[in-house]
């Protein structure tokens, strides 16, 4: 665990030096009733006055990915999803990839020691590139987890995505990637009708463009098994992550009411950010 606090300090204290030095962020508001953000350590200036450090919590299928990089290019801040830092050390040849395979694959964990390393590297990286702040989106994952990123920097903002158990699996079966653009889309189409007093839900699939449609694939961990795994592992290890940040009044829950041009404005409008390119965005 000092290691791995070790580790990951080295690379948030990057990101605080920096930080001193950056340019106010326009625009970024915090929800209503939401606790005011504290300082963490060698933090003097308000946190709002930089990129936003905010987290994206929600069972597989939700739509982390693509909420949080849709808010990541608002707020100008990277979009960091430890799942396609996983994915990207699969597809390399190092010595790593065989044994996240096998972990992946059957819909488990990676240990925390490997995804602390792979962020850690990842933020080093986005330092030297000049990035500031960040949306951390599958990470953390683990109370452990939790509490490392807790004791080495101030996370503002812990958004939890929530959508019901039954449209879920079929979100993640529905998943396609492309495999020349990297361009993700989804195939299912979503059409529950209300009844005894649940409201239905409605969520048009995300086609891709003609220059994708020959190319797409699917995750090899989005198979019906392997996801109804994931989403059992979610709720044993990564639910108690969501109380986590409650106790400390970093959470804010959202139900996602339907699709992308139904939920986008309403997350918006939750967060007191407005996006200007709006209608264009919504029908992305
Ligand atoms: N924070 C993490 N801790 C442990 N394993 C992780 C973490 N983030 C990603 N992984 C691994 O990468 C896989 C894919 O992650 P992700 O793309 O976030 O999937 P999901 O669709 O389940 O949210 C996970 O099933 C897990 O094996």
């Amino acid at each position: 665990m000092a290691a791995m606090n070790r580790l990951l300090r080295a690379s948030f204290s990057s990101y605080l030096r920096r930080m001193s030095t950056v340019a106010p962020e326009a625009g970024v508001r915090f929800p209503p009733g939401m606790a005011a953000p504290k300082m963490g350590p060698g933090q003097r200036r308000d946190p709002r006055e930089r990129g936003v450090q905010w987290v994206f919590l929600g069972c597989p299928g939700v739509g982390k990915g693509t909420y949080a990089s849709r808010l990541s290019h608002l707020l100008g801040v990277p979009h960091i999803a430890t799942g396609d830092l996983v994915r990207e050390e699969l597809s390399s040849s190092g010595p790593l990839a065989q044994q996240l395979s096998a972990i992946v694959n059957q819909g488990h964990l990676v240990s925390d020691e490997i995804i602390i390393d792979l962020l850690s590297k990842r933020l080093q990286n986005g330092v030297a590139k000049g990035e500031t702040g960040f949306i951390l989106d599958g990470f953390p994952r683990t109370i452990r987890q939790a509490e490392i990123l807790e004791g080495v920097t101030d996370i503002e903002l812990v958004i939890n995505l929530k959508l019901r158990e039954d449209v879920l699996l079929e979100k993640c079966l529905g998943r396609r990637i492309c495999s020349q653009c990297g361009g993700n889309f989804n195939v299912a189409s979503i059409d529950i009708k209300g009844e005894n007093g649940r409201p239905g839900i409605y969520m048009a699939p995300l086609l891709p463009p003609p220059n994708c449609a020959s190319k797409l694939i699917t995750r090899s961990d989005d198979t019906e098994e392997v996801v109804k795994e994931r989403l059992r592992i979610y709720n044993e290890m990564s639910q108690p992550v969501e109380e986590f940040y409650r106790s400390r009044g970093k959470l804010l829950e959202f139900e996602l009411p339907g699709g992308i041009p139904e939920s986008w404005p309403k997350l918006l409008q939750a967060l007191n950010l407005e996006d200007h390119d709006d209608k264009q965005s919504a029908a992305a």
